[in-house]
């Protein structure tokens, strides 16, 4: 599908500059990768979210706005964090904010063929637990290459290799003089144009015509530090498809030999050789030193256990002439100045491990003409340093480009791989959610609900204390009960299993049908009476929410307070008349439910939450509503209560009955 930034409802010319920076913008909204999109420079998680969803909404013409009310709002919040909680990645995290609950059948469809899939999976903890090391990928920070440099005689050319290469300088040339000019200053100057092709340059330049369509080969560093700046997550995105036993998009032991050679930074790794080479260029001094001392011990020793005898003539011309040591040194000791020598040379040899030709340069730094002290000759380790470097960097190069080709036939493999280790995680979310609230998948159709053994995840005791309710409402229904019985709580529970529902996750429910609607519309209790400015825009409220009230789930908590007692009823069976003629699903929380039914037009369904009685003073309820039942109040439970109590005083307990009669 071609999808045009400009065109994803809430993202505006600014934003689309914005997504513009991210690699592959489109594909990012497609797979729905909040953290991707979340990449691009101002783009907040939740922004990102909002925009993926945006995407969401487009495919399936959805206009959005269910959660018609601030409640709604809440509880939808709420039920995300619960699903959310179980994501092991961040990346999960974000993108289970992209279900939200849409009145469009074929998003909720989509979604829930999503969550039902995850279920039927189930969860792998081995694999769960290597996904903490998964993490979205990332690019790496600006690499900087400086050791190569491209030139060109070519204007356009010069701006094309400065967009393909933001690594490397590219360098404007006239001619050849100034690529020799060039190369003195990088130790690799590739050459963009043709016409350099068999010109004698000195020093490393290499002509490459077509490097713009080769950045592996001349830029290895950049997919390098990519794998580099990304390996553990690979790895662990490895381990999760092996422990979960996934289809993986690449050959797992491919990938993984490919990371092993694979320094942190991005250098190349395991390479004996090539450790080696750098091993020798950095102790190089060090060991020739080393090796001055081994000479010069052994001669101290050959000389300590040495008798010399000088002839007198000797002794005479070395006071001349102040020199000649050395002659009397060679023909007095030659053997033993020999072997020090020769010791001081294999040390350097076997302990830098030199290869043949390397070894004979180190020879020749300890030289055959006897001195004393035994000294190194400095240019010639000097030379034999440069060489040792030149050729650790031409080996590294080489396995730089070798390692890099690899890698870059790897990576939009490895991509996905990533991918798919992460949305296992949105899926084993959406599992462990089902399975720590005992869930089902709930049906979407008819007019109410009908929800058994439903548990509120909501609620303020442990989810293992909540006591099952079942619930069913046809239509219309106002839910009576005593104090404290759980009326908000239903409601709670009926919006928490709408909403999910409407997200396509599954419900915390032994079975659950709820109404396929557009919108949910849940009002939480008014607190206190309602001034008459807020009382009409109450009514306002009620007068629009009759417009298309079929496609709308309304659940309302004590409503009463929005004006005077006997009014309240009366405007409140108005406005049940309303809904039930419109078709709408609703549920009325009161505590005037029977003076509503009276002032109804119609036969209103009423239900109740019952009390079974008051023990050591508390209330002892039955949680599920009975259907048609008017519940008892509090104050009449408490009244009957102390009438049970009082045997003693006929007077005293006529005064409770009294009371009771007025029920
Ligand atoms: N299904 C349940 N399982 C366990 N405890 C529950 C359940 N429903 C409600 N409760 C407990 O009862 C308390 C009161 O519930 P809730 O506020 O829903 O009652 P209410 O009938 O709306 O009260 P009020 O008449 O004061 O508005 C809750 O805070 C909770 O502790």
């Amino acid at each position: 599908m071609d999808l045009e930034l400009e065109d994803v409802p809430g993202v505006g010319e600014k934003t689309a500059a914005a997504l513009r920076e991210l690699d592959d913008p489109e594909a990012a909204l497609e797979r729905g990768d909040v953290a991707a999109v979340a990449a691009a420079p101002g783009v907040s998680e939740g922004r990102a979210a909002r925009i993926v969803q945006g995407v969401v909404r487009q495919r399936h013409d959805d206009p959005g706005g269910f959660l018609a009310t601030d409640r709604a709002a809440e509880l939808y919040d709420r039920a995300l964090s619960l699903v959310t909680e179980f994501a092991v990645t961040d990346y999960a995290a974000k993108r289970l904010r992209t279900f939200y609950p849409s009145g469009v059948a074929s998003r909720v469809d989509e979604a829930q063929e999503l969550a039902e899939r995850a279920i039927e999976k189930g969860v792998d903890e081995a694999a769960r637990e290597h996904l903490a090391d998964v993490e979205a990928l990332s690019r790496p920070s600006d690499v900087r290459v400086r050791d190569r440099c491209l030139a060109t005689t070519d204007a356009e050319t010069y701006s094309a290799a400065r967009d393909a290469f933001p690594e490397l300088s590219v360098e404007v040339v006239e001619d050849a003089r100034d690529l020799s000019e060039l190369a003195r200053g990088y130790s690799t100057v590739v050459a963009l144009d043709e016409e350099f092709a068999g010109v004698a340059v000195e020093g490393d330049v290499q002509v490459e015509p077509k490097a713009l369509e080769k950045p592996a080969e001349i830029v290895p560093e950049r997919v390098l530090s990519f794998f580099a700046a990304n390996r553990d997550s690979l790895a662990a995105a490895t381990r999760v498809h092996r422990a979960a036993g996934m289809d993986p998009p690449l050959d797992l032991d491919t990938l993984e030999d490919a990371l092993a050679r694979l320094e942190g930074d991005g250098s190349v790794a395991g390479d004996e050789e090539l450790d080696r080479l750098a091993n020798a260029a950095d102790d190089l001094d060090a060991v020739a030193s080393q090796a001055e001392d081994v000479a010069n011990d052994r001669l101290r020793e050959a000389l300590a256990e040495k008798d010399v005898t000088i002839e007198g003539s000797d002794l005479l011309s070395l006071v001349e002439r102040g020199a000649g040591v050395d002659s009397l040194l060679s023909r007095e000791l030659g053997d033993e100045y020999a072997e020090a020598v020769a010791a001081a040379r294999e040390h350097v040899v076997s302990e830098l491990d030199l290869r043949e030709g390397e070894a004979d340069r180190a020879r020749r730094a300890f030289p055959d003409e006897p001195t004393y002290p035994v000294e190194r000759d400095p240019e010639v380790v000097t030379r034999l340093r440069e060489e040792l470097q030149a050729e650790r960097d031409r080996r590294a190069a080489k396995r730089k480009r070798e390692l890099a080709a690899d890698l870059a036939d790897l990576r939009p493999a490895a991509a996905d791989l990533v991918h798919a280790a992460l949305e296992r995680d949105v899926e084993y979310a959406i599992a462990r959610f089902a399975d720590e609230y005992d869930c089902t998948l709930p049906t979407r159709e008819g007019t109410g609900f009908d929800i058994e053994a439903g548990r509120s995840p909501l609620l303020d005791v442990p989810f293992d204390e909540v006591d099952p309710v079942d619930y069913g409402v046809d239509g219309v229904a106002l839910l009576s009960g005593v104090n404290s019985g759980g009326k908000t709580s239903t409601l709670d529970l009926v919006a928490v299993v709408t909403v999910l529902a409407h997200m396509g996750m599954p419900v915390p429910a032994e079975s659950a049908r709820v109404p396929a609607v557009e919108e949910l519309h849940y009002y939480a209790k008014t607190q206190g009476t309602l001034d008459a400015g807020a009382f009409e825009s109450t009514l306002r409220d009620f007068r629009d929410l009759t417009a298309g009230a079929d496609r709308k789930l309304v659940l309302v908590d004590e409503l009463e307070s929005i004006t005077e007692p006997g009014a309240s009823a009366k405007i409140i069976a108005g406005i049940l008349e309303s809904l039930h003629e419109s078709g709408a699903s609703a549920v009325f929380v009161s505590h005037l439910a029977g003076e509503i039914r009276e002032n109804c037009g119609f036969d209103v369904t009423v239900d109740g939450i019952r009390a079974l009685g008051l023990e050591d003073g508390e209330l002892v309820v039955e949680r599920s509503p009975v259907k048609d039942h008017l519940a008892r109040s509090t104050p009449e439970l408490i009244v009957e209560k102390l009438a049970e109590g009082e045997d003693g005083a006929a007077g005293e307990r006529a005064f409770y009955d009294r009371l009771l009669e007025k029920f």
